[in-house]
């Protein structure tokens, strides 16, 4: 997988996420879920190497991912919704504690969908921030109000740590090769749809099949 060469381009991850909905906005393709989260990890990277802890477990999950869908049973992997139907179905799932099944696609895909959560509520307040926001601030905020909850001490306080390494929102905004700031600001508003739209579909889908606890 090639996370780190190729330059971030903010549009290419919009483009990804955009795509990863079919059937009538009702599924998400896994391939395009995944290449969302490859535009965004080659971002991250490009942030230094204080984020190396939060790219490799970024990394390790979309290759497990990715492994499945290049697996016997690649097809069930297609959209999460086959995933779960198929996992669910044959048993493939830890559902209260973890057993034989550690690395599931249903639990690993649920960790990926809580930090969706993290990325949405960010998206949305470095859209709304104004020149004189700290993005570490922005950033730390949409942490604490998400993925926080899952995360035990230690993590939460290494990343809160990490958060104030952050660029300033210039900076920040430079990276995302968009353009001016107000291009920044429209693609974000343009962005933020379809990210949401990924999120409540896939809450639903695990919410229906009780997934949302998954060990
Ligand atoms: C459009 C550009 C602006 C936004 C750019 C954002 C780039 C973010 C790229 C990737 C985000 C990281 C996704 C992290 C997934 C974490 C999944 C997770 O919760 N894993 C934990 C639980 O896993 P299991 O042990 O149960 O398998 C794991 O313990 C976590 C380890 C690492 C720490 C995760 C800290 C998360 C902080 C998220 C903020 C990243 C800051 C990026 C700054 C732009």
């Amino acid at each position: 997988m090639s996370t780190t060469e190729e330059k971030f381009s903010l549009g290419e991850v919009l483009v990804s996420f955009k795509s990863c909905l079919v059937d009538d906005d009702k599924d998400v393709l896994v391939e395009h879920y995944l290449n969302g989260w490859k535009g965004l990890v080659r971002f991250m990277n490009g942030l230094g190497t204080i984020f190396s802890f939060v790219s490799k477990d970024a990394v390790s999950k979309i290759q497990i991912m990715e492994n499945y869908l290049k697996g016997e049973n690649g097809e069930r992997y297609r959209t999460l919704q086959s995933m779960v139907e198929y996992e669910v179905g044959s048993s493939l799932v830890d559902l209260t504690k973890r057993g034989n099944h550690p690395e599931s696609g249903c639990r690993t895909i649920l960790r990926l969908h809580r930090a969706l959560r993290w990325l949405q509520l960010f998206l949305e307040k470095l859209r709304t921030s104004t020149e004189d926001s700290k993005t570490s601030t922005l950033c730390a905020e949409a942490y604490n109000d998400s993925l926080a909850n899952y995360h035990p001490w230690l993590i939460r306080k290494t990343a809160n740590v990490a958060f104030l390494a952050l660029p300033v929102r210039n900076t920040f905004f430079e990276v995302m090769n968009v353009g001016t700031t107000q291009q920044v600001v429209d693609m974000l508003g343009e962005a933020m749809p379809y990210v949401s739209k990924v999120y409540d579909v896939t809450q639903e889908l695990y919410s229906q099949h009780n997934l949302l606890e998954l060990p």
